[in-house]
């Protein structure tokens, strides 16, 4: 009797501690997106689904977007191709782009639309060339002091969002997958990273979530030490000074991108924890980095 009055009590404290972070997110976005990486077995993959069925069914409006890297690379070798990436993006020669939308869009794709269903949801899955959700035009980048394209890796120019919101808005739940489509009608690849913080930054989302399979932004690749809040500026010094590197660059650059177009709260967190999401917006502490314009909120221990 005692120890059921002590869970009673135990759920009803954190029901209060929810409280305030329901209210404030009733009827308002939030993007999650969700990495290849940190879809590492089903019983983590169930717990991801049924925490974004519950932001359904409590009036909030997710809107998932997904990676699938490390089933591309399974593919790829498959087939006997190389993976080769820069600065955290993969060089997509015509032959990988095949292999990548078919993985992302054929498997991953209706994976998690067919996992949230099963949960309750109602999710329609889209990628870029849907409507074309995703417009883009070629990403050209500095390699060794010399601007060089990466194949047929898109550099965002246009979301056409509005499919996006009415279907988020209404009962069902939209799953993203990161190719977008060029003037040309090709396809291009693009990191789902950024395609989140853009999709993001379109809906005006009040939320952009990243899972990933790492506690937060550390203070080395290797470190068990989490920067739990981190402001735009020291984002760009942690870049400069290498320790963010790799697949970690265009999350923060994600981040950045959304906060800089009105998104309110950017987070970095481990989806390798059960319910992480559950745990980031319902808890007063949250988990992971927090990417946010200044600091002055997070110091005022002012989560919302
Ligand atoms: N400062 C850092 N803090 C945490 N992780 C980092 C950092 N710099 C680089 N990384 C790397 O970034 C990886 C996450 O990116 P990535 O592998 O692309 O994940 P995902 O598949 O979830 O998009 C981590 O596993 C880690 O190896
Ligand atoms: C250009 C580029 O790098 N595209 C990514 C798209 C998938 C992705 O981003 O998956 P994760 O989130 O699991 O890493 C790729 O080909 O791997």
């Amino acid at each position: 009797m005692y120890k059921s009055m002590e869970t009673i009590i135990k759920k009803a404290e954190i029901l209060i501690e929810a409280l305030p972070y329901i209210q404030k997110l009733t009827g308002k976005t939030v993007v999650i997106k969700y990495g290849g990486n940190a879809m590492i077995n089903d019983e983590l993959k169930n717990s991801v689904m049924e925490d974004i069925t519950l932001l359904k069914y409590i009036g909030v409006n997710p809107v998932v977007v997904h990676g699938g890297g490390p089933d591309i690379n399974k593919a790829l070798s498959n087939f006997n191709i190389k993976s080769e990436f820069i600065n955290g993006l993969r060089v997509t020669d015509s032959a990988t782009m095949e292999v990548a939308q078919m993985v992302l869009v054929g498997k991953t794709n209706k994976e998690i639309v067919s996992l949230l269903n099963q949960k309750g949801g109602k999710a329609i899955g889209l990628c870029g060339i849907d409507g074309n959700l995703i417009e883009c035009e070629q990403y050209t980048t500095l390699v060794d002091g010399k601007e060089t394209d990466l194949g047929y890796v898109g550099k965002i120019t246009n979301i056409n969002s509005k499919v996006l919101d009415i279907i988020a808005k209404d009962e069902y739940i939209p799953v993203v997958a990161p190719i977008g489509v060029g003037k040309d009608g090709r396809s291009y690849n693009i990191n789902a990273d950024t395609v989140a913080g853009e999709i993001a930054a379109y809906l005006k989302a009040e939320k952009l979530m990243l899972l990933t399979d790492v506690e937060g932004v550390k203070t080395s690749k290797d470190s068990k030490e989490i920067l739990s809040a981190l402001t735009i500026d020291e984002v760009h010094n942690l870049i400069e000074d290498k320790i963010i590197q790799g697949g970690m660059i265009p999350k923060v650059l994600g981040c950045i991108d959304a906060l800089e177009k009105g998104v309110g709260r950017t987070h970095i967190i481990d989806g390798r924890i059960p319910h992480c999401i559950l745990l980031e917006i319902f808890t007063y502490k949250g988990i992971g980095t927090m990417i946010m314009k200044d600091k002055v909120l997070y110091h005022n221990n002012e989560k919302l």
